[in-house]
């Protein structure tokens, strides 16, 4: 939609930039952010933390048996349920958390400067918000109820990992999740003790390249 202000004027156009820059790292559907825009903020994190060695958490998200919602009850009420869960699960975490739906009832979230301690707290809370929701059709039909399945993992500190390795360990976490069926968040537990060796091998290329 174009800006209100006069055409070509300054406000008008910094109307247009704006609502490019929304259209190219946001959703549609839910106004979150993106898949491109949340694999650019993952790799700043990733940055972060190797420098700073605050704990960082990666979450993976995804709706429990979401094909028999759209199958029972439509594609339009599929799309209401997607949108609920995004909202719930923006609501229930921090401004500075990074809220992204990366696939079809697929989310992450990163949480910068995020304890261990609190990971599980966290999750739990997004989980139990989620099945909480009761998301209404309209035209006299009964509300839905979903539920989600969590994964995830923390950075390792100290060590310059990869986006692909952190997304990786998360997603392991979540396929665990579904199959210990589902409704349920796993995290990763010892976390200094699961660098893995191409991680280690990245630490000392960096080591290298900074003595040189
Ligand atoms: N309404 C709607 N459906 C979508 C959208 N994107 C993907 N889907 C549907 O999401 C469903 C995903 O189903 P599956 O990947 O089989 O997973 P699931 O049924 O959630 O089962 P589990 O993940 O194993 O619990 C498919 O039926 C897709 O068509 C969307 O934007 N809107």
């Amino acid at each position: 939609m174009l800006p209100d202000a006069e055409p070509y004027s300054e406000p008008w156009l910094q109307g247009i930039v704006d609502a490019l820059c929304d259209l190219s790292s946001k959703d549609a559907l839910t106004g979150l952010v993106n898949r491109r825009s949340f694999e650019m903020a993952l790799g700043r994190e990733v940055d972060r933390v190797a420098r700073s060695g605050e704990p960082a958490l990666l979450l993976m998200l995804d709706i429990d048996h979401f094909k028999a919602v759209n199958d029972q009850h439509g594609h339009a009420a599929g799309d209401l349920v997607i949108r609920a869960v995004a909202q719930s699960i923006a609501q229930t975490v921090r401004p500075m958390d990074t809220v992204a739906r990366i696939g079809g009832e697929e989310f992450a979230i990163i949480l910068p400067n995020c304890p261990t301690s609190f990971g599980e707290v966290v999750a739990e809370r997004i989980r139990q918000r989620v099945q909480a929701l009761a998301i209404s059709l309209g035209g006299g039909q009964s509300p839905l109820t979903c539920t989600i399945s969590i994964g995830g993992a923390f950075a390792p500190q100290w060590v310059r990992s990869s986006t692909l390795i952190w997304t990786e360990r998360a997603d392991r976490q979540l396929y665990r999740a579904k199959a210990e069926g589902r409704n349920r968040a796993c995290l990763e537990s010892h976390v200094d003790s699961l660098v893995s060796a191409e991680e280690k091998g990245m630490l000392f290329a960096v080591t290298q390249q900074d003595s040189e």
